[in-house]
């Protein structure tokens, strides 16, 4: 039987994307794109269907009217109809484009052929219903930010420690595997890649392999931070986490408990002015926010133990 697919169309304000974003990612959406037509954006968004019903739907309704309204901007659109699986692939792969991100990454979707000539580290990407393409804001922070990070010191040290031993690196809510991907290619010796979602996780493991990573390199595992615990026999040195801001709170002492003195961390996944609580929660953690940066109206912290 072939499996059905929500597709939601919203049109709205451009202003008003990250919310719409931040909202469907909430509610559980995937493989969103977007589309500027006119003065108005078209976000599509792609829901298994068994997962929610016309009553959700109608709820998520409510919620985007009552997110443009506490912004004052007009109410967007919201339309829904069911599709089948092949026509939700096909029709979300002719949006997705090829991107550079940084100084140092090209994003390749894997059905398009890889550029002849680059300079830039190059993930290949087929993100499957697992949230990571590149195209979001928030995904772009992580792998600026990890970008700067291996940039801070020689390469002969970021890729072996003082002691010779690979530096190993937790990315919790991996999604496509995006930046386990690119802290490999960076450089990492070791990433811990986890999702709470099964689909996540086996969309990692698949980019791993378009990616030609050797498994033990980057170990996808199902789960949260506990079953990082379980599996490293040492703290790791850094960690990078894209999640929204309530889960990063709620797994902040977790994180911490893996790391060691001198970790850092690179937390994304939050809108700005959900900034100071989890500013809060870091500090109460042990973490000393080093640089905050701001992409529309999300932000991304770097930070380190104190
Ligand atoms: C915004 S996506 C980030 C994906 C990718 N790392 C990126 O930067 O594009 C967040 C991911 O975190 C996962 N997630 C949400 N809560 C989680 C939790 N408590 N533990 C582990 N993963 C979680 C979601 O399933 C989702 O794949």
């Amino acid at each position: 039987m072939t499996n059905t697919w929500w597709e939601l169309n919203i049109l709205s304000e451009p202003d008003l994307e990250d919310t719409i974003f931040w909202r469907l990612e909430k509610f559980g959406c995937r493989g969103t794109s977007v589309e500027i037509k006119g003065n108005v954006s078209l976000v599509k968004a792609y829901l298994p269907s068994f997962k929610v019903d016309l009553l959700d739907l109608s709820a998520l309704s409510l919620w985007l009217r009552q997110d443009a309204l506490c912004v004052g901007l007009p109410a967007p659109t919201l339309n829904w109809g069911l599709i089948n699986e092949e026509d939700w692939s096909s029709s979300w792969k002719q949006h997705w484009k090829p991107e550079e991100i940084g100084d140092r990454f090209l994003i390749n979707p894997a059905w398009l052929p890889l550029p002849q000539s680059s300079d830039r580290l190059v993930i290949r990407l087929d993100p499957g219903v697992a949230f990571g393409t590149g195209n979001h804001a928030t995904t772009q922070l992580c792998l600026e930010s990890l970008e700067m990070r291996f940039a801070e010191v020689p390469q002969s040290f970021t890729v072996t420690k003082e002691k010779g031993e690979p530096l190993i690196i937790a990315d919790i809510g991996c999604g496509s595997g995006i930046l386990g991907i690119g802290a490999i290619l960076l450089g990492a010796g070791k990433v811990y890649a986890v999702d709470n979602d099964p689909l996540a996780v086996r969309s990692t493991f698949s980019n791993r392999n378009l990616n030609d990573i050797r498994p033990d390199s980057l170990v996808p595992l199902e789960g949260s931070v506990d079953m990082i615990k379980k599996i490293i026999s040492q703290p790791v040195d850094g960690i990078v986490c894209n999640i929204l801001a309530d889960v990063i709170i709620e797994l902040m002492p977790e994180m911490t408990a893996i790391t060691k003195s001198s970790s850092w961390g690179i937390f994304s996944g939050i809108l700005l002015e959900q900034s100071k609580g989890v500013i809060d929660a870091l500090e109460q953690n042990g973490w000393i926010v080093a640089t905050l940066w701001k992409r529309k109206e999300w932000c991304c912290l770097n930070v380190r133990r104190r």
